[in-house]
């Protein structure tokens, strides 16, 4: 088991020769890094676990290639600078890419930090680059083997314990819900509410009642007393899905309760107090949110207390196979069947990019288990970022006989999903259904593949 790998890209010989005698940094086998090359490009050539950077002179555009860098995903960053107000470091640190901290270096803080890198490095380093395993490391809910998951089990563990709001960002069906439940099930929250809604899915006319509910007779058809999400989660975590997607006038009522923590039913005089941990999620990049009128800027603030970037399945190297063999293998149990990948049909899964990351790995999975008979081939797997031939479309789904109606009903809500690149709204209104329809179809998948989890 090899040690972990420090590189260091310092300006001043005196940081240098005071951090390299802390003891965290002992765990680490150390990279300097050399004149001759950009230090991104030096981490890019080499297998590097933690990097400490002091950043100096650099561009708009540096900061922007270093947040846009896949290997914000796979290496821990500290960041140094000598602390003067700088918005491209403060945007940097907003996607959630690491520590930093500002002169002059408190180089116990530093230590602390490099010691807990290196134990949970040193726990993992043997578990690293199992190439199709179908037994990959798990955190929470969260399955993956890669650097990029296990950097996110890291950065979920430490948030969890703390009580700060938290965002999380990231491409559609890389996983948010399930970091958000995971950040839940690590908390001292665990054992009261965790609940879920969909920004985007609320209706203009109900969104004060189901935030905060209402009371009988607050207007016309409220029967009965209704409460309202704050209420239902109260003492555990109110998961913000797509926060971004809610009108900014629907926005600031959140914004409100996030300030002072009170809220009041439709219809009643009386102010009710929250104890509520907010987890948001969104697939917007909250900067160009909150630059195309998308986000409240104000908002951003009180949920960002920690942001957390889940990494897209792209960015998850042999994850990929990894998963599509979990699926298989935990559908296999649940039906008592043991259908296997052809080697093309693997190779074709682990080449894929995935716009829809997890989510439409699972679903073609799903699919093409559904279509096979033992040996799910490459003809089975149904890639939407394909182009489909002239004479085949996507639309042409090969039926085999005595499919059963329900798995028939799933095969096509799963290609319209994928098809409207996860967008539930647009499913909903090509298949005919409403959006709460689709909500309740899909949740009960999802209780038939976790059940099988
Ligand atoms: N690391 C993972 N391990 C196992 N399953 C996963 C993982 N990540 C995502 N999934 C599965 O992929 C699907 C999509 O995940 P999830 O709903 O959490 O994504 P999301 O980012 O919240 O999506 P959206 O942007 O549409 O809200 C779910 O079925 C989930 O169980």
């Amino acid at each position: 088991m090899g040690r972990p790998v420090l590189f260091y890209h310092l300006r001043q010989p005196q940081t240098q020769s005071q951090l390299l005698q802390v003891p965290g940094c002992q765990h680490f086998n150390k990279i300097a890094s050399s004149v001759d090359q950009p230090w991104l490009a030096q981490l890019e050539d080499n297998a590097v676990d933690v990097a400490i950077i002091e950043l100096a002179n650099l561009s708009q555009q540096d900061y922007v290639d270093i947040a846009n860098s896949e290997l914000m995903a796979d290496i821990e960053f500290i960041f140094l600078s000598e602390g003067k107000p700088n918005p491209n470091l403060d945007k940097l640190m907003a996607t959630g890419a690491g520590y930093h901290f500002r002169q002059p270096y408190d180089m116990t803080l530093i230590d602390d930090t490099l010691q807990d890198f290196a134990q949970d490095l040193v726990v993992n380093s043997g578990k690293r680059n199992q190439p199709f395993s179908s037994e990959l490391d798990q955190y929470g809910l969260l399955v993956g083997s890669s650097r990029a998951m296990h950097k996110l089990y890291r950065t979920v563990r430490k948030v969890a314990v703390t009580d700060s709001n938290v965002l999380i960002i990231g491409e559609s069906g890389a996983g948010k819900e399930l970091v958000a439940n995971t950040i839940h099930l690590a908390s001292d929250r665990v054992n009261e509410p965790f609940i879920a809604i969909n920004c985007g899915a609320l209706s203009p006319e109900l969104v004060d009642s189901e935030l905060f509910g209402h009371v009988k007779g607050a207007f016309t058809g409220a029967h009965r007393e209704h409460a309202g999400v704050f209420e239902q989660a109260e003492g555990g975590t109110l998961f913000l899905d797509e926060v971004t997607e809610m009108p900014l006038e629907h926005q600031v009522k959140l914004l409100r309760v996030l300030e002072n923590n009170e809220y009041r039913q439709v219809g009643s005089p009386q102010v009710k107090k929250a104890n509520v941990r907010i987890v948001a999620a969104t697939n917007r990049d909250p900067s160009m949110a909150i630059e195309n009128g998308h986000f409240r800027e104000d908002l951003y603030f009180r949920l960002a207390h920690f942001p957390i970037r889940v990494p897209p399945l792209r960015d998850r190297g042999n994850d990929i196979s990894g998963l599509a063999q979990h699926f298989l293998a935990y559908r296999n149990s649940a039906e008592k069947l043991s259908k296997t990948f052809s080697d093309d049909a693997l190779a074709l899964i682990q080449q894929q990019k995935w716009p829809g990351n997890v989510r439409e790995l699972k679903h073609a999975i799903e699919r093409a288990y559904i279509l096979a008979d033992n040996v799910i081939d490459v003809s089975h797997i149904n890639i939407s970022s394909l182009e489909p031939s002239s004479d085949q479309t996507e639309d042409d789904v090969q039926i085999p006989t005595g499919m059963r109606l329900d798995e028939l009903e799933k095969v096509a809500i799963y290609q319209a999903l994928e098809q409207s690149d996860g967008n539930k709204n647009d499913t909903a209104k090509q298949l005919g259904i409403s959006v709460k329809t689709l909500y309740n179809k899909l949740s009960k998948y999802e209780d038939q593949t976790s059940s099988e989890d």
